[in-house]
């Protein structure tokens, strides 16, 4: 476990792989902790990747409300600690935001982007307010099976590991997760994004019930030059329901954009 200090608190973070390997650094989505990459980071070899847990997740202190480009400045911080010159971003849904965030602000710290089941803007300030209201009044407990239908398609949901997910997201403090559906509501990077011009892979899933292929197809086509990839028989989280098929589609890209 290793820790960067932050003005907000304490961030948790963690670092696997050959020093000098390709450094990777991934995002996590809301409700998830740096768990989310275990499966799929089983599958590529040969990168230094990097990971964290994003304000009131995981390990990681919350500090107060923020908007993504706070998340983004946590990220280039890590980055600036932990390694030498530009390196890859892999973002997945409110990470994907982070990284698009990021690669506009600071194009001396990325020098290229994989961006997994996200947009521009996800969901409507309605849709973030309602899912606020019903965890304030219910507890956070009270939406985890929604979210595990917007998650995984029905063959993973029919797997005994879909507990462990739903744990996952129940045990996320209400506050960390209420804090991160703020920043969602108010997020639009339709300006950011298309003023991107890095190597990007974009990634779907088939199934996902929370960022659909056709929302995540429309901002790679913001970015000149995007590569568009969807994942058969995958929901929102396709690096933990197809650890092989996100490796494939990722490897190839980490490799061509590692020299
Ligand atoms: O919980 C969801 O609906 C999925 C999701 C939206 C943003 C994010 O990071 O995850």
């Amino acid at each position: 476990m290793q820790v960067l200090n932050r003005p907000w608190g304490t961030m948790h973070y963690r670092i696997d792989g050959p020093a000098n390997a390709p450094t990777v650094i991934f995002a996590n989505s809301l409700g998830t902790d740096l768990r989310l990459w275990d499966a799929a980071l089983a599958e590529i070899p040969g990168i230094r990747a990097i990971r964290f847990d994003k304000r009131g997740h995981g390990l990681s202190d919350l500090g107060g409300d923020y908007a993504i480009a706070d998340l983004a400045d946590d990220v280039a911080a890590l980055i600036e600690a932990t390694s030498d010159g530009p390196v890859i971003i892999c973002g997945l849904s409110i990470g994907g935001m982070i990284a698009q965030n990021l690669a506009a602000r600071r194009p001396d710290l990325i020098r290229a982007a994989v961006l997994s089941n996200t947009a521009v803007k996800m969901g409507t300030a309605e849709s973030w307010t309602d899912r606020i209201r019903t965890i304030e009044t219910r507890g956070i407990a009270a939406i985890a099976d929604m979210v595990m239908e917007r998650w995984f398609a029905p063959t993973f949901r029919a797997r005994p590991e879909l507990a462990l997910w739903r744990n996952m997201v129940i045990r996320t403090s209400a506050p960390g997760y209420i804090a991160a559906c703020r920043a969602l509501a108010a997020a639009n990077l339709t300006v950011q994004t298309a003023g991107l011009r890095l190597p990007t892979l974009v990634i779907a899933g088939d199934s996902d019930g929370s960022s659909p292929a056709d929302l995540v197809r429309a901002t790679a086509a913001l970015i000149p030059g995007a590569r568009f990839h969807i994942i058969a028989d995958a929901g929102h989280l396709p690096c933990v329901e197809q650890p092989r098929a996100f490796a494939a589609t990722v490897i190839p890209f980490l490799q061509e954009h590692s020299r």
